[in-house]
């Protein structure tokens, strides 16, 4: 397989304002030092890490809504050097339009691609029948609960057949049945569609239910702190894949490598805070 994402020693600063207004100057803060890591064609990786470690940071630098301070993302070997309709994203919150349907939010964005009228829906009808939304298109938002609405959400990106999919955290507002029923309809998606997938969660069991690789992160200023092959997939079959002992396994030991960082971001927050 190659490789469809590269970060190649990838570094992002950012200028804030000094808390002190007096000094009325301008200091520098570094959310990712020296990123270095990439993920294949096909891949479905979940990213962990404390909290403001930079996941969202690296998220965006992928989806080209910020560029980097030194290093290169390539995308198929090219540097990234802004968004593109070839990269997905599906943030935590749904992002519908309110006044337009489950179909009407999926059209939207191909009619502005240029695709007619018959094809839109056709496409629009494909990929909520692949979210299991078939019967719920002419639906407004207000009228899907939360799962169908982020569903509706995944089918839009789905829809403008990107080749990566970039999902920040994309479960985290939903209550935990709809959150387990979600991450095992993705993965269907995932097989059947075989994009490559990126998928930053808090969670230590979806990353491990979902990602082929999970990729820890150290605290502030964020980098790879280490990439471990998720077997889960691998060994079992038929077994609730969540009660395995690989699953236990893996848990613990992304558990073990996030621990010290948490702390870590935890000390650094009450600095912060009493400074
Ligand atoms: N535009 C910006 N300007 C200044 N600082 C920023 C900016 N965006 C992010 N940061 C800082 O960079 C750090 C990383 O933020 P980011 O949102 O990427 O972390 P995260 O790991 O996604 O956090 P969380 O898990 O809490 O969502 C944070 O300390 C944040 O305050």
């Amino acid at each position: 397989m190659t490789n469809k994402i590269e970060f190649d020693h990838v570094s992002k600063i950012f200028k804030i304002r000094e808390s002190d207004e007096r000094k009325g100057g301008v200091k520098e803060f570094t959310a990712l030092k020296n990123v270095h890591f990439s993920v294949k064609t096909g891949e479905f990786l979940s990213l962990v890490g404390p909290s403001g470690c930079g996941k969202s940071t690296l998220l965006d630098l992928l989806g080209g809504l910020t560029k980097p301070t030194s290093g290169r993302i390539l995308l198929d070997g090219k540097p990234i050097d802004g968004p593109g309709l070839d990269r997905g994203i599906v943030f935590q919150q749904y992002a519908l339009f309110p006044w337009k349907t489950a179909k009407g939010n999926i059209e939207f964005g191909l009619e502005s691609k240029g695709v007619p009228k018959k094809e839109r829906t056709e496409i629009a009808r494909h990929f909520l029948s692949l979210v299991g939304l078939s019967g719920f298109e002419n639906r407004y938002p207000h009228e899907l609960s939360g799962g169908m609405k982020q569903r509706v959400a995944i089918a839009r990106s789905l829809a403008f057949n990107p080749e990566v999919l970039l999902m920040d955290e994309p479960f985290a507002a939903l209550d935990a049945q709809t959150r387990e029923t979600l991450q095992t309809e993705l993965l269907q998606i995932w097989e059947k569609t075989k994009k490559t997938i990126i998928f930053i969660t808090h969670g230590i069991d979806e990353a491990v239910y979902l990602g082929q690789r999970v990729a820890v992160m150290t605290s502030r200023p964020g980098t790879i702190k280490q990439i471990i092959n998720n077997q889960v997939h691998s060994n079992s079959e038929e077994e609730d894949l969540r009660s395995t002992a690989e699953f236990a396994r893996t848990r613990h030991q992304i558990w073990d490598l996030l621990r010290e960082e948490v702390s870590k971001a935890q000390t650094f927050e009450k600095k912060t805070q009493s400074a």
